[in-house]
């Protein structure tokens, strides 16, 4: 540790205390100006006339949060640089959202995306679908808020507390008075933040190693080049095949059929529009994973003969990129205050969108149905902001019972998985197929839920073998003397958490050991098997009965549903409305401004 870093200084608390407070008047200039968030067009889907860009880049920070700023770089430093090809999979993934999931949600125009599956699958599986995304989301941004608190902590010092508390205040007040567009426009802002922090280390990783070649070659002597593993065992935690179908199935499930970002792409004023989010999505997402990644092999230069891990100046591999900066830059006044600001502007930025997206699900979802069916729009605008406020709170409260993680960016995939795997096949049973109804969409996605839960949580899982760390080489790389304020930092650290085998691979229950990426793919297959098992019997028995089969209208139907899979029998359903085709805001303002309780 860098001898002459005492700590966080005023430099660092004037520049943290800037981002909150631009974000924070971002909020409040969204509140007194427009139409001042008083109808719930506004506040949720931005008025519906923004522009392309800044929903790309909303897109981007909504799932990429100071997790991925302090679980990449760590993930490339442990285990190497296979998790990269996930990126490969996320472009694959935006042809399928965009034209084979989006137009539908395009044509439906609801702020909740749940409200297409009471329309195929009726109420019962909308408020299920609801309740498992509410759940998902929660446990996440727990996650968001609390991990970065204590890889701060442990590192340079800042209060775990006080960090929980100002970011998810600061979030919850900005998202709260400022609705979708303070959202969207400090998400560019908070990115462009995000980019600078991890731009740092990988400049002065590669200056301190000799260049980015350097780097290079340091990390592929250590074993950590690598994106080319062929095996086909599922218990290998990343392959070529976990990264890639994993990775489409992860994608697909957060950007086409996801609340957050399905809301997010329906902030502008047309297909054409939203889809180019989408697209321009990728490269931004790419480039921050690639260059944090980067990171993670320039920490890796300067401490592959002596791991700050081993040398216990660390506890858990999250720790390593606050522990570098404070390292290699702490003695440089405002550079951790930047820093630390690049990683607050992650759980800035996605917990803000969650916030938001959470309050759209409750209110039109359970609220509006069950007690605000008459309720004026500028009203229901009025009880969203509480909504989101409340779940502020909430997010706060889970921030802090939050304390069993793991690596958090195993755990928040994890999660995303779990969840997003069964919700995803309900979205494509629904716009794939006739033949799948009620009965057999609500079974399959229970019966999805509960064996993904299963496999994610159950346990023990056994230990992640990771690559070779060494700390032969810290007579000469560090000095040994630590001085008092270091010392006082340190003083909390446990032995190592990396894990050690306590029993052979092999004694461990089969389905504990599958690789967390398989997480999505096996739950979407369940669901989708169970739903179509389920279905099929149904529709038998009420065919036996001469009852005639449910229709489907059209319109629910993916338009990359070949016609030719698509059975006569179910022809559109003119009691079922949506809204008319239309490719252009100003053709529906009219029809929608009639329908207010839509949205
Ligand atoms: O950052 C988060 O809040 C959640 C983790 C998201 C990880 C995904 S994996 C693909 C993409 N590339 C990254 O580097 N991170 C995201």
């Amino acid at each position: 540790m860098n001898e002459n870093y005492s700590g966080l200084n005023v430099v660092d608390y004037v520049i943290l205390s800037t981002l909150l407070l631009i974000s924070a008047s971002i909020g409040v200039y969204y509140r007194f100006s427009g139409g001042k968030q008083r109808t719930t067009k506004e506040y949720l889907l931005a008025d519906r006339n923004m522009s392309f860009i800044p929903v790309a880049f909303s897109l981007m920070a909504s799932f990429m949060s100071s997790i991925t700023l302090l679980g990449v770089s760590s993930e490339n430093y442990i285990y190497g640089t296979q998790f990269v090809v996930i990126n490969l999979a996320y472009i694959i993934g935006t042809p399928l959202a965009a034209y084979f999931y989006l137009p539908v949600f395009y044509k439906l125009q609801h702020a909740s995306v749940y409200k297409y599956l009471e329309l195929r699958f009726g109420v019962a599986t909308r408020l299920a679908a609801s309740v498992a995304f509410v759940t998902q989301m929660i446990l996440y941004i727990g996650i968001v808020l609390y991990a970065p608190a204590l890889a701060l902590n442990a590192v340079t010092g800042l209060n775990k507390i006080a960090s929980i508390i100002a970011v998810g205040l600061v979030c919850t007040f900005y998202s709260t008075i400022g609705g979708m567009k303070a959202i969207l426009i400090t998400d560019v802002f908070q990115s462009v933040l995000m980019f600078a922090s991890v731009i740092c280390v990988c400049v002065k990783g590669s200056i301190d190693a000799g260049g980015m070649n350097k780097v290079w070659e340091i990390a592929n002597e250590g074993g950590r080049i690598q994106f080319t593993d062929l095996r086909l065992d599922p218990s290998v935690r990343h392959t070529l095949w976990t990264q890639l179908i994993g990775g489409i199935f992860t994608f697909t499930s957060l950007y086409a059929v996801n609340q957050t970002q399905v809301q997010r792409l329906l902030t502008v004023n047309s297909l054409r529009k939203a889809q180019r989010s989408l697209w321009l999505n990728w490269p931004i997402l790419t480039a921050l994973s690639l260059t944090t990644s980067f990171a993670g092999i320039s920490m890796y230069s300067r401490y592959a003969n002596c791991d700050p891990l081993l040398e216990k100046h660390i506890r858990s591999p999250d720790q390593l990129l606050p522990y570098f900066v404070v390292d290699t830059m702490g003695h440089l006044p405002g550079v951790a205050g930047l820093f630390i600001a690049g990683i607050f502007s992650g759980s800035l930025s996605t917990v803000s969108s969650a916030l938001n997206s959470l309050a759209a699900v409750t209110v039109q979802d359970f609220l509006v149905p069950c007690c605000f069916k008459k309720t004026s729009d500028a009203r229901l605008a009025w009880v969203t902001q509480l909504v989101a406020l409340s779940y502020g709170g909430i997010s706060i409260a889970i921030a802090f019972v939050a304390e069993y993680l793991g690596g958090v960016l195993q755990a928040s995939l994890t999660i995303f998985g779990v969840v997003g795997g069964p919700l995803l096949a309900l979205f494509t049973i629904g716009m794939f197929s006739t033949v799948v109804e009620q009965k057999g969409a609500l079974t399959g996605l229970i019966a999805g839920l509960a064996f993904s839960l299963w496999i994610g949580f159950g346990g023990p899982k056994p230990p992640i073998p990771r690559l070779p760390l060494r700390n032969d080489g810290c007579a000469e790389f560090l000095n040994a003397t630590i001085d008092s304020t270091t010392e006082q930092y340190l003083s909390t650290i446990s032995p190592s958490a990396l894990p050690t085998v306590v029993m052979p691979a092999d004694d461990y229950f089969p389905l504990y050991r599958i690789s967390y990426m398989w997480y999505a793919p096996l739950g979407f297959l369940l669901t989708i098997l169970v739903a179509q098992v389920v279905s099929r019997i149904v529709r038998f028995n009420v065919e036996r009965r001469g009852i005639s089969v449910q229709k489907i209208n059209e319109e629910l139907l993916s338009p990359m549903f070949p016609q030719c899979f698509r059975t006569s029998q179910h022809l559109p359903d003119p009691n079922l409305l949506l809204t008319p085709r239309c490719e252009n805001y100003e053709e529906k303002q009219s029809h929608e401004d009639q329908t207010v309780s839509k949205i």
